[in-house]
């Protein structure tokens, strides 16, 4: 048997385990059985705590710097480059754990370091420069009648975001299956729907729903959130540098950050731990 947490920010779920030396090492079909929601634990995804120092070839890509490694795998069992809401989880589950200072908390992950800071009711995360992609693809989605255009968004992991009409076009949305992109992204591609909500008070705002590349529709997805507010940023002519980005789990904000590589996001809102047990599926 082996031990784990569950964890969730914005409703965005996952199982969680603290393997400092990296010895689980779970195959694409544990995790996939580990997040399945009636024969398993069920989450979106998995993500594993270890040392980087155990992860040598992660270690020297990363350059050192990082005390942990978040491994992250959706529920399908493909590996993502990055979670926006996980790191905060990731971040909750150390700090419980009495395995890190999270007031700054250095991160490994495929994406490069991150950077995250305890703040009120949750966490606060550098995810890096942000891309807008060139071109602009098509996507088809269930309860829409024509396919939309898209933006490329590159926040360590690949985004489409589409701009819907209104409120009632969200809702009426049917992620039940994978939004089709045109031409297709090669391994797949996360997609936000979004709506702008208008800006007032140097804050814009936005309300999204997604689909999650390996693991469907998701109540929130963090790096999601980003890809939207940049996205959103970007029609807009470049401003606001606050965004309230409102998914069916909750609330998250997105700020920009200029740097010298470029334009920054930090990714505030919540992550808590719910309950933890011991599994026999690894
Ligand atoms: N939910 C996450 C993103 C998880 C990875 C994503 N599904 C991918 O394959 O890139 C988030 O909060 O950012």
């Amino acid at each position: 048997m082996v031990a784990f947490a569950k964890g969730q920010g914005t409703g965005n779920d996952f199982v969680l385990l603290v393997d400092p030396a990296g010895e689980v090492s779970p195959t694409p079909e544990q995790v996939a059985a580990l997040c399945d929601r009636r024969f398993g634990i069920g989450a979106d995804g998995l993500i594993v705590a270890t040392r980087t120092a155990a992860m040598p070839e992660h270690e020297r890509a990363l350059g050192g710097g990082a005390e942990w490694f978040m491994d992250y795998r959706n529920a399908d069992g493909s590996i993502a480059e990055m979670c926006g809401n996980g790191i905060r989880v990731f971040a909750r589950l150390l700090e419980e754990e009495g395995l890190a200072d999270v007031r700054e908390l250095v991160v490994g992950t495929r994406a490069g370091i991150r950077h995250v800071r305890a703040v009120d009711g949750g966490f606060s995360a550098d995810l890096g420069a942000v891309r807008l992609g060139p071109g602009e693809p098509l996507v088809r989605a269930g309860g829409l009648a024509v396919a939309r255009p898209g933006q490329h968004v590159d926040v360590g992991n690949p985004h489409v975001v589409v701009a819907l009409a209104d409120d009632d076009e969200l809702a009426a949305l049917d992620l039940h299956a994978a939004p089709e992109v045109e031409p297709p992204v090669v391994g797949g591609v996360n997609v936000e729907l979004v709506v702008p909500q208008g800006i007032a008070g140097g804050e814009g705002s936005i309300r999204m729903r997604v689909h999650e590349r390996g693991s469907g529709e998701t109540l929130s997805c963090g790096t999601g959130a980003v890809a939207a507010a940049f996205a959103t940023r970007h029609w807009a002519g470049g401003a606001p540098d606050r965004w309230r980005v409102e998914v069916p789990g909750g609330v998250v904000h997105v700020d920009v950050e200029q740097r010298t590589d470029g334009e920054h996001a930090w990714l505030t809102g919540p992550a808590e731990i719910v309950f933890r047990g011991q599994t026999a599926i690894l």
